[in-house]
C-alpha cells in the first residue's frame, strides 16, 4: 500500500501540554479521561469536588440574568440559558478554582476572563457557535484561544456539550470538565471547534466556563 505524504498533516503546537493520564496541579491530581487530538479536546475528571461545585452555584444563584451573546450583548435564541460572571466576587474558593484551571491549561490567570456561570433549565440550550471572536470584531485584537467548561451538576437527560464537526459529545458530570483550544495557524482546525450545549431534557444543568485570551486582560 502506498502512502500519500501530502495527505499527512504535520501536527501543530498545542497549548495544553500534559501527556499521559494525569494532570498535576498545586492542590489536585486530575484524571485525563479522553482526548481528541486535532483540534485538541480533553475530557478531565474530578477537576472540582462537590463542595466547590455547590459553592459556585450558590454564589451565582441570585445574580443570574438571561444570557446575551456577542459584543453587542443581545438576547438571542442561540443561547437561552441564564448566566453570570463571578469577576466581582471576592471569594477564596473562586480564586483557588481559577488558579487550578490556569495550571491545567498552562496559561496565567491574568489571561482569563473570570468564571462565567451558566444555568440551563429543561428546553434551554446554547446552539452551536465558536468561542473565538470573528476577525472583524474589536475583541479579536486580544482574542480567545481556549476554553474550559466545568460541569457543576449532573444532568439527568440531555445537556451534553457537542462538537458537530468532530462527531463528539461530552456528557455533563458534576466536577468534570472539557477543555478545547482554537489557537491554530490553520484556521480550518479552529473551525472544527464549533460546539454547543444541547437542550436539557430532564433535570438542570450548571456549568462554569473559563475563556482564556492570547494576552493579559486589564
Ligand atoms: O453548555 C455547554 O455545554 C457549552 C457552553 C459553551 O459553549 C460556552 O460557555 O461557551
Ligand atoms: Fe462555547
Amino acid at each position: 500500500m502506498t502512502t500519500n505524504v501530502a495527505e499527512i498533516r504535520s501536527k501543530e503546537q498545542t497549548i495544553f501540554n500534559f501527556t499521559g493520564n494525569k494532570v498535576k496541579t498545586e492542590d489536585r491530581v486530575i484524571d485525563v479521561l479522553a482526548k481528541y487530538e486535532e483540534p485538541l479536546v480533553v475530557v478531565l475528571g474530578s477537576v472540582l469536588d462537590g463542595e466547590e461545585c455547590d459553592r459556585l452555584i450558590e454564589l451565582s444563584k441570585n445574580r443570574l440574568q438571561r444570557s446575551k451573546i456577542g459584543v453587542e450583548k443581545v438576547v438571542s435564541d442561540i443561547r437561552t440559558s441564564s448566566g453570570s460572571f463571578l469577576t466581582d466576587v471576592n471569594d477564596e474558593i473562586v480564586s483557588k478554582i481559577e488558579k487550578r484551571v490556569s495550571s491545567i491549561v498552562g496559561i496565567p490567570v491574568e489571561h482569563a476572563e473570570g468564571l462565567h456561570i451558566l444555568n440551563y433549565k429543561p428546553g434551554q440550550e446554547y446552539k452551536e457557535h465558536f468561542d473565538y471572536f470573528a476577525a472583524t470584531s474589536k475583541s479579536a485584537s486580544n482574542n480567545r484561544i481556549c476554553t474550559v467548561v466545568l460541569y457543576l451538576s449532573d444532568v439527568e437527560d440531555g445537556g451534553e456539550t457537542y462538537f458537530p464537526k468532530l462527531g463528539l459529545k461530552v456528557y455533563p458530570k458534576k466536577g468534570m470538565a472539557v477543555y478545547f483550544e482554537y489557537f491554530y495557524n490553520d484556521q480550518t482546525l479552529n473551525e472544527l471547534t464549533l460546539h454547543g450545549g444541547a437542550p436539557v431534557v430532564t433535570g438542570e444543568k450548571w456549568i462554569a466556563t473559563q475563556w482564556f485570551r492570547r494576552k493579559k486582560l486589564d
